[in-house]
C-alpha cells in the first residue's frame, strides 16, 4: 500500500490545520509529527543503600567512554573492591544530601525541575514535548527516548546539559541516544546540543549568580574558585577538549566580572583513582590558599547545571572543613544555575536555537 506522507499524519498543531486525512482502520500506527526535547544530566542511584548504589556506580564505572582501561584488566578491579567498598561510602555520602521528601538525589529533583520549566517557557509551540532523563540509572534515556517516540515525536532534540564538551560527558549522552535508535524501525530525526561553555546567555548567567550571591554576604572574598570536574590528564593528551572549555568559560567569566586574574581561578574536583588528574586540584588549592593567609572564599561550580553530590557534598562539606581547618574564616558555597530565572534563560536560549528549522 502506498500512502502520502502528508496525507496520512494524523497532525497536531499548526499541521493539523493544512489538512487531515484518516487512514484506512487497519493501517499499523502513525506519528503526530511531534518534535520532542530530551534533557539529559549524568544520573543519580534510585536509593542511598547497597545494592541500588552498585547499581548506578556499576552502570556509571562499566562505560567506557568513563573509564578508559582495558575491559580485562578494570572490570575484575570494579567488580571486586571497587563494588564492594564504594556504595557503602558514596551511599552515606548520598544519604546526607537527599530528598527526603520526594526520596530521590538533588540532580534529580532539580533536572525535573529544569524540565518543567522548559515546558512551562515551550508552551507557545504545541506541537513540542519536553521530557529528561538520566544517562545512568532512571529514568534512563532509552525508556524516554522510546516514550518520546511512542508519543508521535518524528524529530527530537537532546540536549547534554554539560557546557562544557567531555566525551565522558557530553559523548556518552549522545551515545546512548542514537543507541536507542537502533532499535527503532521508523526512527525520528536527532539533533544534540553543542557546548556552550562560551555563549553570552551563559556567561552573564554565570556572571549575575556570582554578583547576586556575593552581594548577600556578610564578608568579601579575596578569592572566588571556579571548581570544576576533574578528568584523567591522559584524556586531555589524546585530545579531549574539556580542560580548553574550562579555562575559557574562567576567562569570559572574569572579564565579565571585570575582575583581576587573581581573583577568579580555576581548579578541578572530584578525583578518582590513582592517575594523574586535570590541575589544579581544588582541594590541594584551598589548602594552600588558607596556608599562604588567605581568610574568606567563595567556590563555583560552572560546569555543573544542577546542583549534586559533587557540589553540594564535596565542595559545600568537605572543602569548607579543608579550608576551616588549615586556618580559613569564611567560605561560602555559591548554588549552581538549576532552575533558577538565569539557569532556564541559558536552557531555553540553547533549546530555541537548536530547533530552528524545525518549529
Ligand atoms: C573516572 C571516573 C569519572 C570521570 C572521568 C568523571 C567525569 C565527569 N563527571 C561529571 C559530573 C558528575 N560526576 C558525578 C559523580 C561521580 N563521578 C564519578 C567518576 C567520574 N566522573 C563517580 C564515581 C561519581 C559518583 C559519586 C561518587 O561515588 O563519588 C556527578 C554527581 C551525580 C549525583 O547524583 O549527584 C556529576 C554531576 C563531569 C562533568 C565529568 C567530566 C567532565
Ligand atoms: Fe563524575
Ligand atoms: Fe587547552
Amino acid at each position: 500500500m502506498v500512502l502520502e506522507a502528508d496525507l496520512i499524519s494524523p497532525g497536531t498543531g499548526k499541521r493539523a490545520a493544512m489538512r487531515e486525512v484518516k487512514p484506512p482502520a487497519d493501517h499499523p500506527p502513525l506519528k503526530a509529527r511531534r518534535i520532542g526535547v530530551l534533557l539529559v544530566n549524568l544520573g543519580t542511584p534510585d536509593g542511598t543503600t547497597y545494592w541500588p548504589m552498585r547499581r548506578y556506580l556499576g552502570e556509571f564505572l562499566s562505560d567506557r567512554r568513563v573509564i578508559e582501561a582495558p575491559r580485562a584488566i578494570w572490570q575484575p578491579i570494579l567488580q571486586g573492591i571497587i563494588l564492594s567498598t564504594r556504595p557503602k561510602k558514596s551511599g552515606a555520602l548520598y544519604a546526607s544530601i537527599w530528598n527526603k521528601e520526594r526520596d530521590e538525589s538533588p540532580l534529580r529533583t532539580i533536572t525535573r525541575e529544569q524540565g518543567e520549566k522548559l515546558a512551562a517557557e515551550l508552551a507557545a509551540e504545541e506541537e513540542v514535548t519536553v521530557d529528561w532523563a538520566m544517562r545512568y540509572g532512571t529514568p534512563s534515556i532509552v525508556e524516554r527516548m522510546n516514550a518520546l517516540q511512542a508519543q508521535g515525536c518524528e524529530k527530537i532534540l537532546v540536549f547534554p546539559l554539560y557546557p562544557q564538551y567531555s566525551a565522558t560527558t557530553t559523548a556518552t549522552v549522545n551515545d546512548k541516544a542514537f543507541e536507542a535508535l537502533m532499535k527503532m524501525r521508523w526512527q525520528p530525526a536527532l539533533r544534540t546540543v553543542p557546548p556552550y561553555h562560551d555563549d553570552p546567555a551563559y556567561i552573564d548567567a554565570l556572571a549575575e549568580s556570582v554578583e547576586q550571591h556575593l552581594a548577600k554576604l556578610d564578608f568579601e572574598p579575596e578569592v572566588v574558585i571556579a571548581s570544576y570536574h576533574g578528568l584523567p590528564q591522559s584524556y586531555f593528551r589524546k585530545g579531549d577538549p574539556y580542560h580548553c572549555h574550562c579555562q575559557k568559560t574562567t576567562r569570559l567569566l572574569r572579564e565579565t566580572l571585570d575582575w583581576p586574574k587573581t581573583r577568579l581561578i580555576a581548579t578541578f574536583q572530584s578525583r578518582f583513582g590513582p592517575e594523574e588528574w586535570l590541575q589544579p586540584y581544588t582541594d590541594k588549592t584551598i589548602e594552600q590558599l588558607a596556608k599562604d593567609g588567605v581568610k574568606r572564599i567563595a567556590v563555583l561550580n560552572p560546569g555543573f547545571v544542577a546542583d549534586c553530590l559533587e557540589t553540594l557534598e564535596e565542595i559545600a562539606v568537605q572543602n569548607r572543613e579543608v579550608f576551616l581547618h588549615h586556618g580559613g574564616e569564611k567560605f561560602s558555597h555559591i548554588p549552581c544555575l538549576n532552575a533558577s530565572a538565569g539557569g532556564m534563560r541559558v536552557i531555553t536560549k540553547m533549546v530555541m536555537r537548536e530547533l530552528q528549522g524545525w518549529l
